[in-house]
């Protein structure tokens, strides 16, 4: 069973179709990202599959007891407030020492758990925020373009740990990013969204989909291109129940030196935003 199905998805906000009829299923384990250009709706649609705001029509299917974990794109914390990464990850709810090493060790932020939330880098403090997000022990992992302002390796590192996660823990993620190349690279099925789904597939199909190109151009494709081949000295094949059923194999360059629920069911109702 999927662990999250939509189907023809509408809201508006503002007066504004923000998005139009969106179909999207999420099976196990998968890793989908969601590209489109600025105001697409891509974090709207975050916001619906985490049940933050609720579809004027089309439905929504969470599997029973279904576990999301969130990674924002960014966290405002008052820089005046002294406060350790480990006290952060006892907010709100207090978590033991033992789930508070495990989720900053399976972040790769092991570390880091005796400093100050302000003392942290960029790339540093999206670990902490990623470990917040595997406290739950989440089937389901939401990252809505959470390497924004980290530079390319930082963020090439930081996709490498929510890869080796989904090898480890079997957790599907569901990620938005503008890196196209480098989260193109790592993810199973890509959605390209413009309001409505103007195309989906393997990161391939959708490169060289016109729709996609219409959007952004042909500079992605090649990128992608170049990652891959690029990086084939040490690529793996994943074996994967996923590219079994679509036929397809991706190749992922090998990071491993850095990587370290009854039935929900929402309905269409008359409002939207709830949140
Ligand atoms: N609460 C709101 N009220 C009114 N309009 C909103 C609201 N939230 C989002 N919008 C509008 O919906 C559209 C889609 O916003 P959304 O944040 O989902 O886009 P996005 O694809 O994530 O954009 P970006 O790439 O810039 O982050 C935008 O035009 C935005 O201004």
């Amino acid at each position: 069973m999927s662990l999250v199905s939509l189907d023809s998805i509408s809201l508006r906000l503002g007066g504004r179709q923000v998005l139009d009829h969106v179909s999207l299923t999420l099976e196990p384990g998968e890793i989908v990202t969601i590209v489109g250009p600025n105001g697409s709706g891509k974090s709207t649609l975050l916001k619906v599959i985490i049940g933050a705001l609720h579809p004027e029509s089309g439905r929504i299917n969470r599997q029973k007891g279904l576990k999301i974990g969130y990674v924002p794109q960014k966290l405002h914390i008052d820089p005046t407030l002294p406060l350790t990464v480990r006290r952060f990850l006892s907010l709100p709810n207090r978590v033991s020492d033992e789930a508070a090493h495990a989720a900053l060790d399976d972040a790769g932020a092991g570390h880091l758990c005796n400093h100050q939330m302000t003392d942290l880098s960029g790339g540093q403090f999206q670990r902490v925020l990623l470990a917040r997000a595997l406290l739950t022990e989440p089937e389901l992992l939401i990252l809505d373009e959470a390497t924004q302002g980290l530079d390319q390796p930082g963020s090439a590192d930081f996709y490498a740990q929510v890869e080796a996660l989904r090898r480890d823990k079997g957790c599907a993620v569901l990620m938005v990013s503008h890196e196209l190349h480098v989260v193109m690279a790592a993810s199973d099925r890509v959605v390209c969204l413009n309001g409505h789904v103007c195309c989906h597939g393997a990161p391939e199909h959708v490169a060289s989909a016109p729709e996609y190109r219409a959007l952004f151009g042909t500079g992605t494709h090649g990128a992608l291109a170049l990652y891959r081949h690029d990086h084939n000295h040490d690529h793996c094949d994943l074996d994967h129940d996923h590219e079994a059923h679509h036929g397809q194999q991706v190749h992922m360059h090998d990071h491993s030196h850095d990587r370290t629920h009854g039935d929900s069911q929402d309905h269409p109702h008359d409002h939207g935003e709830t949140a």
